[in-house]
């Protein structure tokens, strides 16, 4: 996914001057207000999920999970088991839930997040396979998506294991045949696995766990993945091999990656064509990576001896797939995942990353957006805040603040460009440039989706600052490009709106308003006045607001040379009414004034 909000990174080094270019950044794939609760520092309402008025929020557990999970998800939220729903109770369903946890039978496409209407933020896969849910279109919506990858590995790699050698023995077939009355040993001689070649199509979790066991049966192992690292093959003593390879020299292919528009019918005419005559394949991955139809007629000819499958194109295949009905195919309805203790195990994961997600923690199994370890989530705070308000701010200095398009961002930090992960910086820019001027609702899922849908391009830039790196970042600016300013001091030497900021023992600041110097806690809401600098100014204002009950936090006055103009920036914790910001305005030595929703 493009991310329009990532663009070319910049790097200037104030000493010497000179701008590198750092490749485009990892694409955000693609929340409402954002808080860090003093207690617990990963959470950081990524998703926003608490309910306007305290109640529960409510979670649709679609398709059978595992009573431990289920208890876990009910000591928190209202639980609704609804199995077997249509796709049009789910979607009826679907408006009053908070979050959503399915399997692989449920398809969550794009009209289950039309009509949740906004509410749902969370869908939890109960597994791993998350090619049942349209992640682009819960990313357009700002929902969440977690897995839950690991508790069923090894239920998956035993299940992959037991196909393997139920094909080659024959047991399914055997075993109908003995319960029809028939006695036929010969029918059923099996083939050996020892000293035969496997090759692992897909060496991620379920992968490695069926090479290591198949090695345990005296098998040779080979295995084609683009992604895998070598090392971990050569620890278990698997080779990892071309495509080509592996479909040319394995007696047995097994198929472990996931389904994606490029493993789709990944085997079919052409590549059965390459595979050695009487090989025999394993499929518990997904049905849809292999071409069925070219499996029926690799069977036929005789290049394929045998299949095992577990997974279909569609489930549960037609009762008269000539695949299924294929004597020389044994299968079994999706049975990988489904052990007692996996069950167990995945209801268990997938109910607290729900329930985390809910509670506004960063997921570990996020799908759908970055993943940003606490220890880093902890140091950024104070900045994630920061950046957010200077977006905010510098939208509300634009006259007609919607035609905002072109928004630079610089960074000024004594670490190295690489030890800092802006991502959370840029979704929290973006959500205060768009959230004031729209009924988007923004966050770090959607962020730069939304920025790209609405053509606003942000650019970012290092700039890396001499110096011992005690903090992660030393100021954020934000810059608007081609816009009109409703507060002309704003705009810097290049005609940009411009805002700057730090935080100051943890508290963001306002510090810079176009080319005036400013020193305004980020709190609240500001006042900022054009005014010539003159005794008595600071004073006149005060007695303004102190005599509307208008609480002042904080003032700080910019000036550009003693009686010559001067930026006064006033924190106030109240809302002014309008006859009061009317008199601010009628300040004789008062030039401009804007007032700023925090
Ligand atoms: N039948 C069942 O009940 C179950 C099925 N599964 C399925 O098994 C598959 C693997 O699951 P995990 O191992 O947990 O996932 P994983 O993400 O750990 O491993 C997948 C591996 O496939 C590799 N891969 C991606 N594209 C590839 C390509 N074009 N060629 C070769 N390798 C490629 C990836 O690099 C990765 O190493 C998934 O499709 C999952 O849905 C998983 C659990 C149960
Ligand atoms: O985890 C996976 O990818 C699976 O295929 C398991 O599917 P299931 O949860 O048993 O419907």
């Amino acid at each position: 996914m493009s991310a329009a909000a990532s663009s070319t990174i910049s790097v200037a080094t104030t000493n010497p001057l000179k701008s590198l270019s750092l490749s485009s950044r990892s694409p955000l794939p693609s929340a409402s207000s954002i808080s860090f609760p003093s207690r617990n520092p990963r959470r950081l309402v990524l998703v926003s999920c608490t309910t306007g008025d305290g109640s529960k929020p409510t979670i649709l557990v679609a398709e059978k999970l595992g009573d431990a999970g289920v208890k876990l998800l009910e000591d928190f939220a209202n639980v609704d088991c609804s199995y077997n729903m249509t796709p049009e109770e789910l979607n009826t369903k679907i408006s009053l839930c908070d979050a959503l946890i399915v399997r692989s039978g449920t398809k969550v496409g794009r009209e289950v997040f039309e009509s949740s209407r906004g509410r749902l933020k969370v869908v939890g896969r109960a597994g791993v396979g998350i090619d049942n849910v349209d992640l682009r279109a819960a990313t357009e919506f700002g929902c969440l998506v977690v897995n839950a990858p690991t508790a069923n590995t090894i239920a998956a790699a035993e299940h992959g294991i037991a196909l393997l050698a139920a094909m080659a023995r024959n047991v399914a077939q055997a075993d109908a045949s003995v319960k029809a009355g028939e006695w036929k040993r010969n029918k059923y001689v099996g083939v050996s696995l020892v000293g035969k070649t496997l090759a692992v199509l897909g060496f991620g979790k379920v992968g490695t766990e069926v090479a290591r066991r198949a090695k345990g049966l005296g098998m040779r192992v080979i295995a084609h993945d683009p992604y895998a690292p070598a090392d971990r093959a050569h620890a278990i003593g698997v080779e990892l091999v071309g495509f080509g390879e592996a479909l040319a020299t394995a007696d047995f292919i097994s198929l472990h990656m996931p389904l994606t528009p490029a493993t789709s019918k990944i085997l079919n005419d052409e590549t059965f064509a390459k595979m050695k005559k009487g090989v025999r394949i394993v499929n518990v991955a997904r049905g849809g990576v292999i071409d069925e139809d070219a499996l029926v007629r690799a069977l036929d000819a005789g290049i394929v001896a045998q299949a095992a499958l577990d997974v279909f194109t569609k489930e549960p295949p037609a009762k008269d797939s000539p695949l299924v009905q294929h004597e020389r195919v044994t299968v079994t309805p999706h049975l990988g995942a489904s052990t007692m203790e996996a069950q167990e195990g995945v209801a268990i994961e997938i109910a607290e990353a729900v329930v985390g997600a809910l509670n506004g923690e960063l997921a570990a199994t996020a799908v759908n957006a970055p993943m940003v370890s606490a220890e880093v989530l902890t140091e950024l705070k104070p900045y994630v805040v920061l950046a957010e308000k200077l977006g905010r701010l510098a939208v509300q200095l634009v006259a007609g603040g919607s035609g905002v398009k072109n928004v630079k961002v610089s960074y000024t930090s004594a670490r190295a460009t690489d030890d800092l992960d802006t991502r959370l910086l840029r979704a929290m820019i973006t959500k205060g440039i768009i959230e004031p001027i729209s009924d988007v609702y923004v966050n770090l899922v959607n962020a730069d989706f939304t920025a790209k849908q609405r053509g606003l391009r942000l650019s970012e830039e290092r700039v890396v600052l001499d110096g011992s790196p005690e903090n992660p970042l030393e100021t954020i600016t934000v810059k608007l490009g081609n816009v009109e300013s409703k507060f002309a001091s704003s705009l810097s030497e290049s005609g940009e709106v411009k805002v700057e900021g730090k935080v100051k023992d943890g508290v963001p600041h306002l510090t810079k308003v176009g080319s005036f110097e400013v020193d305004v806690t980020l709190e609240g809401s500001i006042i900022l006045c054009r005014q010539v600098d003159q005794p008595g100014m600071i004073g006149t204002v005060g007695s303004i607001l102190g005599e509307s009950n208008v609480n002042v936090n904080f003032m700080s006055v910019g000036r550009i040379a003693p009686r010559k103009q001067a930026i006064m920036a006033i924190g106030v914790d109240d809302q002014p009414s309008k006859e009061t910001l009317k008199k601010i305005g009628e300040i004789p030595a008062v030039e401009e004034f804007v007032f700023l929703k925090l």
